[in-house]
């Protein structure tokens, strides 16, 4: 593994050849599992790869990587509402963007969350546990249980928040010993930290579901496939379902969308305002995939823009949109 900073593979092969695929990083988080687990799917050898950490899931989707590798949603805490805002970012927000890359693959992810802390930290004395917002909500139950006093941080991935228990120059506004929430194949190497309980998600079959994306032309590359593929389509109006068999629908996100606010000047059309217009929302839609031309015509309507799909874009699909 490579350190959080720097980028792993080697700079001997050519760089036509060399892939980059930007993950949540430090190394040792499940993004960093999941883009390996892609990069084999797709059949990238380890000596092509740049695999480039990004601070933050938003900063992955602002990638200029080749591939990005973002978490979608997680059977116990649901979506992951940096992805899905930075999905839907290309129909949200005051500007609507033409260029953006588009999910090629998913897979599933076991997720095993272990509690750890700096060596010799008894439980009993841990005040605060840092860990990403997904982890923490996956073992909510556990710490209500064993930690019902301490804090819970937010962090901005599960390995920085162990790794930070190794900064004592961070502050935290609580005092006393604190512990992180990651996988523990995180911290093997590091002999200043240990494991005190590992299992603290809710369930034992814990997945979290990854989407792979691209800038690149889909048509050339190998998708993985392994289940039946999702197309994926964002919406600025619950009626634009509509658009798609009932049958076909498969998830339904739904995120806030505050540009598009009735204004407080508008007191007019404020108070009569339903609260579909009171409170505008985008949809990040999952359906059935049909090869064109049904997901051709959906992806030119007003309001509606087609994100990708799990079996890829063939080129004829690209350049007919
Ligand atoms: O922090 C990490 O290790 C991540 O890869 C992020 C993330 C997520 O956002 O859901 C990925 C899988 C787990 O559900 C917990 C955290």
């Amino acid at each position: 593994m490579s350190g959080s900073n720097g980028a792993e593979g080697s700079s001997a092969t050519s760089s036509s050849s060399r892939k980059k695929m930007a993950y949540l990083g430090p190394a040792g988080t499940y993004g960093h599992q999941a883009a390996k687990q892609f990069a084999s799917g797709l059949g990238i050898q380890q000596i092509d790869l740049d695999l480039v950490p990004c601070p933050t899931i938003l900063d992955i989707y602002r990638n200029e990587a080749d591939y990005l590798v973002m978490p979608l949603q997680n059977i116990i805490h649901g979506g992951v509402t940096d992805t899905i805002d930075s999905l839907l970012s290309p129909i949200a927000g005051p500007s609507r963007q033409s260029a953006y890359p588009r999910i090629i693959a998913d897979l599933d992810l076991p997720i095993k969350h272990s509690l750890v802390a700096r060596r010799g930290t008894r439980m009993e004395d841990i005040r605060w546990v840092r860990s990403h917002e997904q982890a923490i909500g996956q073992s909510s139950a556990f710490l209500d249980q064993h930690l019902p006093t301490a804090k819970r941080i937010p962090w901005p991935s599960t390995a920085g928040a162990a790794m930070s228990l190794l900064d004592e120059t961070l502050d935290t506004d609580v005092e006393g010993a604190g512990a992180a929430i990651c996988s523990a194949s995180a911290v093997a190497d590091q002999s200043e930290l240990e494991v005190l309980y590992e299992g603290t998600q809710a369930i034992n079959d814990n997945f979290t579901r990854f989407v792979l994306l691209t800038r690149l032309p889909p048509g050339d590359i190998p998708i993985p496939r392994s289940r039946p593929p999702s197309s994926f389509y964002a919406l600025t109006h619950p009626s634009l379902l509509a658009q798609f068999p009932s049958a076909s629908l498969r998830a339904i996100h739904t995120r806030p969308d505050p540009s598009r606010a009735i204004s407080s000047s508008d007191t007019t059309s404020g108070d009569s305002a339903s609260p579909v217009e009171r409170y505008p929302s985008v949809y990040l839609v999952e359906v059935e995939h049909t090869p064109n031309p049904d997901s051709g015509r959906a992806a030119d309507m007003e309001g509606l823009v087609y994100l990708g799909s799990t079996r890829g874009l063939s080129s004829a699909e690209v350049s007919a949109r």
